[in-house]
């Protein structure tokens, strides 16, 4: 949670009047540059021309040994997101108490989960005083630009962390003082680590009374290694230590490392659609400098465009119309839509005259599952297109095609990076764009060799045929290497979770004398579907977890189809390891049992292998429509009933003859 969230939102929005408005040059260490850019601003604001004025903040003066990039990673919930709020305020990029969950104008989906979904960058100001003192040892304290990347902390996210982390050169690993060492900070650690970032630790939290910082820097050091005494002690919420982060992060992270004097050489870090000003570019100029109306070219497309607009997210679009080498903005080409811009692409300039080798990038974002949508009401297909496109403008890492299915019609299959993913997306469809949708059993893409020797990677189970052994002679699915931290008192039954679903360990270690911590690999199947629900459940929500892809395992799958009166219903099939198929078969004809309403008629819900029917149930007939219940000839009650059976329609598919609630797509879900 936090200022950073919001900042996207806000763009159309001139950053100026806000920051003249909550500018308080005595609530914290601003910088005298500072007070006078914001003199500036008033200035310009009052002459009421603001949109023709110059660039007011001078980067000149920040080469890049005045210049920090860091970010903050972390467990889910350790604080990060309000630790960055307290940055900010303590430097003056915004007023204290901005920052406030409440008064922010975040993404919907993120207030009611509380949680971050995207990786939010701000530049801050930074007068390091020494001791107090603005000259110690006749040495003059410094004016530092800092950025700061907040980042997610779920595991669906860990693609944005390690995006954020390539523009950095260290990083504030904050765990919470009472929780100590979870599952994401060591996954955050180790993406920290084999960057060759900085790391400091910040334990936060100190005011719960649970909180034991002495044992969390035990942890630490068994753990990373780490020294506990490099660790600072922090209370995000009262305040406590916040002034020790700030001179932590200028003496401990080294400064970009680019050269002034090279040419060109920019990372794409992010990108997103804005209404009004099309593709706006998150980037990190790593040699040379960028000014307003250069002409630039991409190394992945090869298209050239001209920088528009430049400057730094302080804390929102502010216009510096340069950035310099080590420096962290924006950059605003005119580019039509956020697939030109590759994230991880290089940027130079198109005349540069000296052959620019592109950086490294980034790994591409792997979809991990696939699911359906399909609109509720097949006659909103055009709207959900459209909801569909404009969302996946900011959320470029959702893959999606078009997709036809004899039960549920026209739709699409998209990729997401994990459930969690899938689920804010559909959230955010149904909440920003009023769609009202119906969504498949969440698929992991196999891998399938056929008879002919072609391979393919199946995200669809529908496109199987009922009978793939037929051609098949191979199919392999993906695993996952998973880490679990947990109180020593859970490790039977999360075990035995763990061999059900067909787990494999890999290790198994003590973290201190209460805490476990265990790496084992799992198909990723097996944790798609209800796993971590499951494991909160049997550690009493003491359990966390992580997980990165790993390698294709060669696997034993069949397609279960279910059948509605004799006839498959493809949006519903779904593959599964032979050695689960009876007992999922079960369990899901036993779940839609329950959901589908008794109709005119009998319906014999099946689950099949091929030709073979594993498992059957029956709803059976109903004798009396809705208006036998209406005795005498009240007209209006008579309407009533039918406007309800009306309305029960419309959250109805027609399968066949056979009407299926939506909720009957919601519970297959739930088998595993
Ligand atoms: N008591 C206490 N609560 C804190 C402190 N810092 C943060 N919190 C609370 O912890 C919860 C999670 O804080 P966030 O800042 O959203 O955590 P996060 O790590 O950014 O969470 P994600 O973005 O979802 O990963 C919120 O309710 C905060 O108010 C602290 O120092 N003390």
């Amino acid at each position: 949670m936090g200022f950073l969230r919001k900042a996207s939102k806000t763009l159309k929005q001139s950053n100026y009047v806000s920051l003249l408005f909550n500018f308080n040059p005595l609530s914290s260490r601003i910088t005298h540059e500072r007070f006078s850019i914001t003199r500036a601003l008033f200035c310009t604001q009052s002459r009421q021309n603001y949109t023709k004025e110059k660039a007011i903040i001078d980067l000149s003066q920040y080469p890049p040994e005045l210049v920090r990039n860091f970010s903050i990673i972390a467990h889910v919930d350790h604080g990060k997101s309000t630790l960055a709020d307290r940055l900010l305020e303590l430097t003056g990029t915004i007023k204290k108490g901005l920052g406030q969950p409440q008064y922010l104008d975040k993404l919907q989906v993120e207030r009611e989960r509380g949680i971050t979904v995207k990786a939010q960058t701000a530049t801050m100001f930074y007068k390091n005083i020494i001791n107090g003192d603005d000259f110690k040892d006749g040495k003059e304290s410094s004016n530092y630009l800092l950025n700061l990347i907040d980042t997610p902390g779920h595991v669906d996210f860990s693609y944005e962390v390690s995006r954020s982390l390539a523009a950095c050169q260290g990083v504030l690993l904050v765990v919470d003082a009472a929780q100590g060492v979870q599952a994401q900070t060591v996954a955050n650690f180790y993406l920290a680590f084999e960057s060759n970032l900085a790391i400091i630790p910040v334990i936060n939290k100190i005011d719960q009374p649970t909180a034991d910082p002495d044992r969390v820097k035990g942890q630490l050091k068994s753990m990373f290694d780490l020294d506990p005494s490099d660790a600072l002690l922090t209370s995000a919420k009262t305040g406590v230590g916040l002034e020790h982060v700030l001179p932590a992060v200028i003496e401990r992270i080294p400064p970009p490392p680019g050269k002034s004097e090279s040419s060109l050489r920019m990372l794409l870090l992010d990108s997103y659609f804005d209404e009004y000003r099309g593709v706006i570019c998150h980037v990190a100029v790593v040699d040379g400098a960028l000014r307003k109306g250069d002409k630039i070219s991409s190394a992945a497309t090869g298209k050239s465009y001209e920088a528009m607009d430049i400057g730094i997210m302080h804390p929102e679009l502010t216009p510096t119309g340069i950035l310099f080498t080590g420096q962290v903005g924006y950059v605003i080409t005119g580019m039509r839509t956020t697939k030109e811009a590759r994230i991880g692409d290089t940027i130079y300039h198109t005349k540069s005259t000296v052959d620019v080798e592109p950086l490294p990038g980034f790994k591409a974002a792997k979809h991990m599952v696939f699911s359906g949508l399909f609109p509720a009401d097949g006659s909103d297909f055009e709207a959900l297109s459209h909801a569909i496109e404009k969302l996946t403008c900011n959320d470029a890492s959702v893959s999606v095609t078009k997709e036809t299915s004899t039960a549920l019609g026209l739709g699409f299959r998209c990729g997401f990076l994990g459930l969690l993913h899938m689920d804010v997306f559909h959230q955010r469809l149904e909440q920003e764009y009023g769609a009202h949708i119906i969504s498949t059993v969440p698929t992991v893409p196999y891998i399938y060799e056929y008879s002919d020797g072609s391979k393919l990677e199946v995200q669809n189970p529908a496109a199987l045929p009922s009978n793939p052994k037929q051609r098949v002679v191979a199919c392999w699915e993906p695993t996952v290497i998973a880490t679990i931290v947990m109180p020593s008192e859970y490790v039977g039954p999360v075990i035995t979770l763990l061999s059900e679903r067909r787990g494999e360990q890999l290790e198994y270690s003590f973290i201190d004398s209460q805490r476990v911590f265990m790496k084992y690999r799992l198909p990723l199947r097996e944790i798609v579907i209800d796993f971590y629900n499951e494991l909160k459940s049997i550690t009493s929500g003491y359990a966390s977890f992580d997980y990165e892809d790993s390698d294709y395992q060669p696997s034993d799958l069949v397609k279960l189809d279910i059948l509605l009166n004799g006839q498959a219903v493809d949006a519903m099939a779904t593959i599964v390891h032979n050695s689960k198929s009876y007992r999922v078969g079960r369990e899901l004809v036993e779940k839609l049992k329950k959901v589908i309403d008794r109709q005119m008629f009998e319906i014999i819900i099946q689950a099949a292998i091929g030709s073979k029917i594993i498992a059957r149930e029956t709803v059976t007939a109903m004798r009396k429509n809705v208006l036998a219940k209406c005795y005498g000839g009240d007209i209006t009650r008579k309407k009533k009933l039918l406007e309800k059976q009306k309305e029960g329609k419309k959250r109805m598919k027609r399968v066949g003859s056979v009407d299926v609630p939506q909720e009957a797509f919601h519970e297959l879900l739930k088998v595993s």
